[in-house]
């Protein structure tokens, strides 16, 4: 679990899940190097850190340094930027200059950092009492006028540039508490924050391991916007003449500069150039650092140009087949669907390829339930989302080929599931039945509104043609009171009478094919019978084609006429269902059969019952 969270904080695709945390950062890094715009910022911001670090040994001269006898000179070999009005080398000003404007720029980031996120972690997981605390801090800090207070703060402590940058640092730490509270809030509701709750992790490991690693990078990129604005608000001061005139910075430079302007116009142009390209390249750095962490398209735009030659021949392969696409294997038009070796997989940041499905072939035919089944990560609904073209955009077809009615919907050789070709057909030749009834019906619009608005757009019928339909579609599906419910918003019924909905939906347009995923796994058992009863009389009042995904043998048992046995992506056994369940040919069947509710002893039995193994067989004999 650490794994994919750490993941996940780094890159947001799903594509990436699977791998460790440090082949991610790796690869972020090398992405980074990848990007023009990341080498010049880095190369910039390195000479400058050299600069400021080894300035003693760079500079010629002491900061302060004055020959009274050179002022305002030209640049020569002794003075290679020149002197300015009290006779100091501009070049050793500017090179002690870098040394106390990056670290004072740091020490505000620091500052920032150090008070904005502990907070923000905190207030984010535990909300409550010290959210609203840190709200009201955060709010006065934020109402507070930045620039008045730092000038009282020059007024009261001198014109110390470590004292204003602490100060800075903290009027800017809200904007860390902010985007550290809000990323924290968005997951500390996730599964794997509550399955590290319930594996007893204690709440400073969840929020140090799992929840900042969500914070860590666009912490990264605000640091780095964080440090030109303090290096630019310092010098705004230094500028202002609110500096420390004995101390080297380029505020101070630039305030010198301006007033020689017209004399000796470069002893302004060497400060403002050093902080121009600084800010420049610290902007330019977060900026890299987005586009690395952006690891779905880089990834996609990665392989892109790694297979660029390779693509160009396979797209002319595939525009020359897909003139000849129209013809599906001789013999095979008549199924409703087939799947001929399927394979999908997900590019990886390390440039390999996660596959989801291998080698899968299978057909369905009109009137025909074929029941996929198989553990959870199966690929089940890959298989499903690869005949409905619902797979995310990261996801490829590695292999094989998918035909409905006749037409391939992907042919051999393409790698995408063709939307043209899939958009004509879904909703209207090829219907879903989705696993979250809820969260498939949109909050904002009635129930009714959501059946007849596809109606009249598929099927072309007038509004009221779709409402008369609709009420008797909702009476179809076992909904008694059909007007209340077509009134009602999503949020008014139930769980197991949103699912007769989302049915009622599915078979509203005259489908040919109904792909159901898990249609029952989100419903009380009680209404679970009712809708597998419900799936059952349709597809056989109706004639249709119904594939449907489970991770269960019972509903496999219950309704389906074929399975496919699937696992790690990988058909493992297909045929009819009273074959498969009577004879199991694979180990993985027998284990998937064994793990059947039903046919099963209860486990801790307290009175041994020597009946069990007789209603057992019972059961079994009752589902087969
Ligand atoms: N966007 C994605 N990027 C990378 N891998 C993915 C993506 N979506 C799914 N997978 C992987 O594909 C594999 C198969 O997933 P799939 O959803 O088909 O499983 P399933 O058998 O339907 O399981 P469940 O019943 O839990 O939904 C899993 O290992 C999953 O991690």
């Amino acid at each position: 679990m650490t794994e994919s969270v750490e993941t996940s904080a780094l890159t947001p695709s799903p594509g990436t899940s699977g791998q460790t945390g440090t082949v991610v950062r790796s690869t972020v890094l090398k992405r980074l190097f990848k990007n023009p715009m990341g080498v010049v910022a880095i190369v910039i911001l390195l000479a400058m850190a050299v600069m400021a670090i080894f300035a003693d040994v760079l500079a010629p001269f002491d900061e302060n340094f004055a020959n009274i006898a050179k002022t305002l000179a030209a640049p020569d070999e002794v003075n290679i930027l020149g002197t300015d009005s009290s006779g100091r080398d501009v070049w050793s000003r500017l090179l002690f200059g870098a040394q106390l404007t990056l670290t004072s720029a740091l020490l505000c980031a620091a500052v920032a950092i150090a008070i904005g996120l502990p907070a923000g972690l905190v207030a984010g997981y535990y909300a409550g009492r010290f959210e609203a605390v840190s709200n009201w801090v955060v709010s006065i800090l934020m109402s507070l006028p930045g620039l008045i207070v730092l000038l009282t703060i020059r007024a009261a402590f001198g014109p110390s540039v470590w004292i204003a940058m602490i100060a800075f640092g903290v009027l800017i730490s809200p904007s860390y508490f902010r985007l550290t509270r809000s990323a924290v809030q968005s997951v500390r509701n996730e599964l794997y924050v509550d399955a590290a709750r319930v594996s007893g992790l204690s709440d400073m490991r969840i929020i140090t391991r799992h929840i900042f690693s969500v914070v860590r990078a666009p912490i990264i990129i605000q640091t780095a916007a964080i440090a030109g604005v303090a290096i630019a608000i310092q010098s705004g001061l230094e500028f202002l003449g609110l500096g420390d005139p004995a101390k080297a910075t380029w505020g101070v430079m630039l305030s010198e500069g301006f007033k020689n302007v017209y004399l000796t116009p470069t002893l302004l142009f060497w400060p403002a150039f050093a902080m121009a390209l600084t800010i420049g390249a610290l902007v330019l750095l977060g900026n890299a650092i987005r586009d690395a962490l952006e690891d779905g398209e880089k990834i996609k735009h990665g392989r892109q140009k790694a297979h660029q030659a390779e693509n160009a021949a396979a797209a002319s392969a595939t525009k020359a087949a897909r003139k000849t696409i129209a013809a599906v294997e001789a013999g095979t038009e008549h199924h409703l669907v087939k799947v001929t070796n399927l394979g999908v997989g997900y590019p990886q940041a390390d440039g390999s390829i996660k596959k989801v499905v291998d080698d899968v072939s299978f057909h369905v035919d009109r009137g025909e339930i074929l029941g996929i089944v198989g553990e959870s990560g199966s690929g089940k609904s890959q298989t499903a989302f690869s005949i409905l073209g619902l797979l995310p955009d990261t996801a490829r077809i590695e292999a094989g080929a998918i035909q409905f009615d006749g037409n391939y919907t992907v042919a051999p050789g393409e790698d995408k599931v063709n939307q043209d070709r899939l958009s004509k057909l879904r909703g209207k030749r090829i219907s879903y039945i989705p696993q979250e009834p809820m969260s498939n019906l949109d909050p904002a619009f009635t129930i009714g509104y959501q059946l007849v608005t596809p109606m009249v757009r598929v099927l072309g019928i007038s509004k009221a043609e779709a409402t008369t339909r609709a009420m008797k579609l909702l009476s179809d599906v076992g909904i008694v009171n059909p007007e209340r419910t077509f009134k009602a918003y999503p949020h008014e019924v139930s769980g197991g009478m949103a699912q007769r909905v989302l049915i009622a939906g599915a078979i509203s347009c005259e489908p040919d094919l109904i792909i159901a995923d898990e249609p029952t796994t989100a419903l009380d058992v009680t209404v679970q019978a009712d809708v597998l009863d419900l799936i059952r009389d349709l597809q056989r009042r109706l004639g249709v084609g119904v594939i449907l995904v489970t991770h269960n043998f019972g509903v496999v048992a219950d309704l389906c006429d074929r399975v496919v046995v699937m696992q790690n992506g990988r058909l493992v056994e297909e045929g009819p269902v009273r074959d498969i369940l009577r004879e199991p040919k694979e180990t993985y069947t027998q284990t998937l059969l064994a793990s059947m509710l039903e046919g099963k002893e209860p486990m801790s039995m307290l009175v041994p019952s020597t009946s069990s193994a007789t209603a057992s067989s019972t059961a079994k004999e009752n589902v087969l």
